[in-house]
């Protein structure tokens, strides 16, 4: 059984909102408009290369809610927020696009998109070849791609169709059978999400749990509920090649030093 029919759980009920909203979506804007959007746009950045650079990269998130935690900041001008983080050395940016939970959407990738130099994230529940084109039209050049959300040959074709557009997956996984999972299905950016997607619970040990499971060559990121320098630092010498940090950044008053402080926090930790 794979993680996608594991019964009723938080992730179900999500992706069940985010196909009613796609469905709507699809009425409006066809699959071959947004073919149109992505033969004209700018070629996607290579993120994974980035990653791949010696020291600890930060990926800040632009996260106004979520189902845990409820709302954590207005976020008023996500423009300004993204602008402050990669002035900080962020080396890529996140934007939470699903709409019901989290209270993102794509008018905000847009904007982000238009604010930076650096690899944007769409980070959304991700299950049909259209959100990926859909990414790709508005401008991300990471898509991520959780594998609890998906069954195998999905999550192969949304990784070919990622490949073929020029773009990285970020593939996350939460236990040791979806980090397999991952794995054979090709990833080469893994995230292990602290946070169980089925039961919104942190578990902090997780990714030096699942990290030796992941050869060598693959790009780990640790993902959820590191609160700052500290956590980051900790993770670098766990082997951590990329952290992900939403809610401890949206936070702060001073989210470039924020951002500053983990960048550098990582730097020099031996890995
Ligand atoms: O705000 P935090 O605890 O720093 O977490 C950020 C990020 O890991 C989290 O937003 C996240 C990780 N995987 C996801 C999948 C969907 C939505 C959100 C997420």
């Amino acid at each position: 059984m794979t993680g996608a029919s594991a019964g009723a759980s938080v992730l179900d009920d999500i992706v069940a909102g985010v196909r009613e909203d796609l469905a709507e979506r699809q009425r409006r804007t066809s699959r071959s408009d947004l073919e149109s959007a992505v033969a004209t746009a700018a070629p996607a950045l290579d993120a994974e290369a980035l990653f791949r650079r010696p020291g600890l990269s930060l990926v800040a998130e632009v996260k106004r809610a979520s189902p845990s935690k409820g709302e954590l900041s207005d976020i008023p001008d996500p423009a300004s927020l993204a602008a402050a983080y990669e002035a900080g050395g962020a080396t890529a940016i996140s934007v939470l696009t699903e709409q019901r939970r989290f209270r993102g959407s794509l008018a905000d990738l847009d904007v982000v998109r238009a604010a930076v130099d650096v690899p944007v994230l769409r980070k959304d529940f991700v299950v049909t070849d259209y959100q990926v084109w859909e990414a790709r039209a508005h401008g991300a050049d990471i898509v991520l791609l959780i594998v609890a959300a998906l069954d195998d040959p999905t999550l192969r074709s949304l990784l070919a169709r990622v490949g073929e557009l020029g773009m990285t997956a970020l593939v996350e996984v939460h236990d040791e059978d979806e980090t397999q999972r991952a794995v054979d299905a090709g990833a080469t950016v893994v995230g292990v999400n602290a946070r169980d997607l089925k039961t919104l619970q942190v578990h902090p040990d997780t990714f030096s749990r699942l990290r030796p499971l992941v050869p060598d060559g693959v790009v780990t990121v640790a993902e959820s509920g590191i609160s700052g320098p500290q956590d980051a630092a900790a993770y670098a010498a766990q082997g951590a090649d990329v952290v992900l940090v939403g809610e401890a950044l949206v936070r702060d008053g001073d989210p470039r030093a924020a951002a500053a402080a983990i960048v550098a926090a990582g730097s020099g930790v031996a890995r």
